[in-house]
């Protein structure tokens, strides 16, 4: 019967929660332990690179984040719980090749630095700030190293239950999970607006990673920050812009120093080809050139479009935000002619 349905749906969500939830010793262990400044791990900087990090040094890291963004205090979050939910999301990230931990990590450092460094918490109020920062952390939970449309291509259950933006809305799902589990429910002492109002806006940040949403809006957003006139009074609008820097954030690596993108690049284009063995061996279908290892020799072609179709646009457009973003389009632009040098040098 259907109340036995419903019954059975609550106890396997019981279940996921109690796997997906950090064992109760690492929270309390890493409650204790002192938090190194913003300044020792070089968090202020667009050039942040987490490759001599070990993982604890990564979860210290974001829990400095989220202190200097006041977001502990300001939301009366308890440290054991924050804790917790910390680990909880690192413990919800798949070992893929790229979209694990240190990609969730490494986004949610570059919306810190455009939020402090980038000073855009002088236009974004603290519930934005909220929701783009745990947006970060949780915005690929659970990933599985194929994207939507190897979902759709297997019909997974995933893409059964989501048929549009499949992977985002997973990524939402399971934050959602964790944040509502007892002892890592970070949001249990907002009041019922903010806790609403955090909750929407962590969905449209979750959901805006997907690239085919980017797409879909950011011409309204390209047009609004060329108009000049004051903008950021209208929810709309805001809307469009916390979007946008979940885009930039997202992307970030192709505007780190070339040594770095050239490793990330590595990683992504394995997990790209990782996927494509998967659809010669198991679809027996063709993959795309990106996905492709026989035609690894276009990398450098793919990613000069990627930085022409993708990511160029957003970062020009955040650089009419403000002045304070534009090392993310300076580096951007310094890895086209890297990439554009590669591809002439094949
Ligand atoms: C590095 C291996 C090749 O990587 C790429 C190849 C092609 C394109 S694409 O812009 O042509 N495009 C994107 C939209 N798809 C629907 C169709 C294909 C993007 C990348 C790429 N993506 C990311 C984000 C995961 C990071 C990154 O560094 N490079
Ligand atoms: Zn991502």
């Amino acid at each position: 019967t259907a109340v036995r349905a419903v019954a059975k749906q609550r106890v396997a969500l019981e279940v996921m929660s109690y796997h997906a939830i950090a064992p109760e010793e690492d929270a309390v262990k890493l409650k204790k332990v002192k938090i190194p400044s913003a300044q020792h791990y070089n968090l202020l900087d667009y050039k942040f690179c987490d490759f001599h990090l070990d993982d604890d040094n990564t979860l210290k890291a974001t829990i400095r984040m989220f202190m200097d963004l006041n977001l502990l205090k300001n939301f009366s979050i308890d440290y054991e719980i924050f804790c917790r939910w910390m680990l909880s999301v690192k413990k919800n990230y798949r070992n893929v090749t790229y979209h694990n931990w240190r990609h969730a990590f490494n986004v949610t450092q570059t919306m810190y630095c455009m939020l402090k460094a980038g000073q855009m918490n002088n236009i974004l109020t603290d519930v934005e700030c909220l929701a783009l920062m745990v947006g970060c952390l949780c915005h690929d939970l659970d990933h599985r190293g194929t994207n939507n449309q190897f979902q759709q291509k297997t019909m997974s259950p995933l893409a059964e239950l989501y048929g549009t933006s499949t992977m985002e809305h997973h990524h939402f799902d399971q934050c959602i999970m964790i944040l509502s589990t007892k002892g890592s429910d970070i949001f249990r002492n907002l009041s019922h607006e903010s806790y609403d109002q955090v909750l929407l806006l962590l969905e449209k940040a979750i959901l805006s990673t997907d690239l085919a949403l980017y797409f879909r809006h950011r011409g309204k957003f390209f047009q609004l920050v060329k108009s000049g006139n004051s903008i950021w009074h209208d929810d709309e609008n805001r809307n469009l812009l916390r979007s946008m820097m979940m885009t930039a954030s997202d992307v970030a690596a192709i505007s780190k120093p070339w040594e770095i993108q050239k490793k990330v690049a590595s990683l992504v284009a394995s997990e790209f080809f990782e996927q494509g063995d998967l659809e010669k061996e198991t679809l027996h279908l063709k993959p795309s050139a990106m996905m492709d290892r026989e035609q690894a020799d276009k990398l450098p072609d793919l990613q000069v479009g990627f930085i022409d179709d993708i990511c160029m646009p957003v970062y020009e457009a955040i650089s009419l935000v403000s002045s304070r973003l534009s090392p993310l389009l300076e580096g951007c632009k310094q890895n086209r002619e890297n990439w554009l040098m590669q591809a002439r040098a094949v």
